[in-house]
């Protein structure tokens, strides 16, 4: 399924269930997890030593530097097609940056349960503020993580609301982050529309104005970490999203070759993947890789995903001087219909996700 909604009229509605970090907490090495967080599948390809991998790294330096440009971005576009995800170093953010939200954030996810109530989802239909995503049943197993997410831009659409004033720092951290993520994203979207044998302008023109929003996920330890997911398999409907390890510790996996693989990157290195919505315009020449998050016995692992999306009127279908002469790979889709059917998937009972829905 895909997740990573940017918009405030992509409607997504949760049920409300167990916060899990006070569940965590609860549970001693003798008490076993409720039933809807074991998950058969979480330990059924345990990952091989083989399958930890560092991923692939881009230097946004090089990438600007004209004597460096030209290989890296060659380095960038068969990154993009066999990996789909990258550490980016030299990115340009200031680490006192990253590391006074690396700092608000711990601290607002070690505040009591009912502090970070007082920012809970209200189900206005934007999946906006603290709780647990896409639990759309009463039977639905349920991922080990606490999430808080906010939309951060435009900024027109920001519900300040949601944004915790403790930390003190953190609302202005946030603003700054989301702000600089822009400079980042304006930059990886010219080479990888270059890349593509696209006008750069095309893609500064879908991504104008730079829908984002942030999700701050929280997974805490388990006395069972191999019977629980941290966050289900899924892959992001967005352009591309932008991951911060808020704490250094690893769980993210990817599916490659059909075969999962436990991924690290290094301490502040931003970790990029493309999207559906980049698989979509680039008739499947990068792929939206799927990927989950597993879970530790010892330690929380806290991360910040920040999702970038087009604007919701983006008429989604594969560019014209991506495909030129070949063969269109996918079938075209309002990008807001895109994540109502994301969203709704569970709810319907579909069996496929939309993206599959959509190759022709
Ligand atoms: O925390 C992670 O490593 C993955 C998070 C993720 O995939 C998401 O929030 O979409
Ligand atoms: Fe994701």
């Amino acid at each position: 399924m895909a997740t990573g909604q940017v918009h405030s009229q992509c409607a997504g509605y949760t049920l409300s269930v167990p916060n899990v970090q006070s569940l965590a907490t609860s549970l001693d090495k003798s008490t076993q997890i409720p039933e809807r967080y074991v998950r058969p599948e979480a330990n059924v390809d345990p990952i091989a030593p083989t399958n930890q991998i560092e991923l692939p790294v881009i230097d946004l330096a090089k990438l600007t530097d004209p004597e460096f440009s030209k290989e890296e971005a060659a380095k960038l576009h068969l990154t993009c097609q066999e990996w789909s995800f990258f550490q980016l170093l030299n990115h340009g953010v200031p680490e006192e940056l990253i590391e006074g939200l690396k700092a608000d954030t711990v601290e607002f996810f070690n505040k009591p349960l009912e502090e970070k109530m007082v920012y809970k989802q209200d189900n206005d239909g934007t999946l906006q503020g603290y709780g647990q995503a896409f639990v759309f049943d009463e039977e639905q197993k349920l991922d080990w993580s606490d999430l808080f997410y906010v939309m951060t831009r435009p900024v027109a659409l920001r519900n300040m609301k949601f944004w915790p004033k403790s930390p003190s720092t953190f609302r202005d951290n946030i603003d700054r982050y989301s702000l600089e993520l822009t400079k980042v994203a304006s930059c990886l979207w010219h080479y990888i529309a270059t890349n593509l044998g696209v006008a750069a302008e095309v893609f500064a023109q879908l991504f104008k104005d730079h829908p984002q929003g942030m999700r701050f996920n929280y997974y805490p330890p388990c006395p069972e970490a191999d019977k629980v997911i941290g966050i289900s398999p899924h892959s992001d409907g967005t352009g591309f999203s932008i991951l911060l390890q808020i704490n250094d510790v690893q769980g993210l996996q990817i599916r490659k070759d059909g075969e999962w693989i436990a991924v690290s990157a290094s301490p502040n290195a931003l970790i990029v993947n493309m999207g559906d919505i980049t698989e979509i315009l680039s008739n499947g020449i990068y792929k939206s890789k799927e990927h989950r998050a597993m879970i530790n016995t010892q330690n929380p692992r806290l991360s910040l995903v920040a999702f970038h999306g087009p604007d919701d009127s983006l008429m989604l279908q594969p560019l014209p001087e991506v495909v030129g002469d070949g063969k269109l790979n996918y079938g075209s889709m309002r990008y807001q219909e895109f994540m109502k059917a994301a969203f709704n998937k569970k709810l319907e009972g579909k069996e496929k996700s939309i993206l599959e829905k959509l190759k022709l």
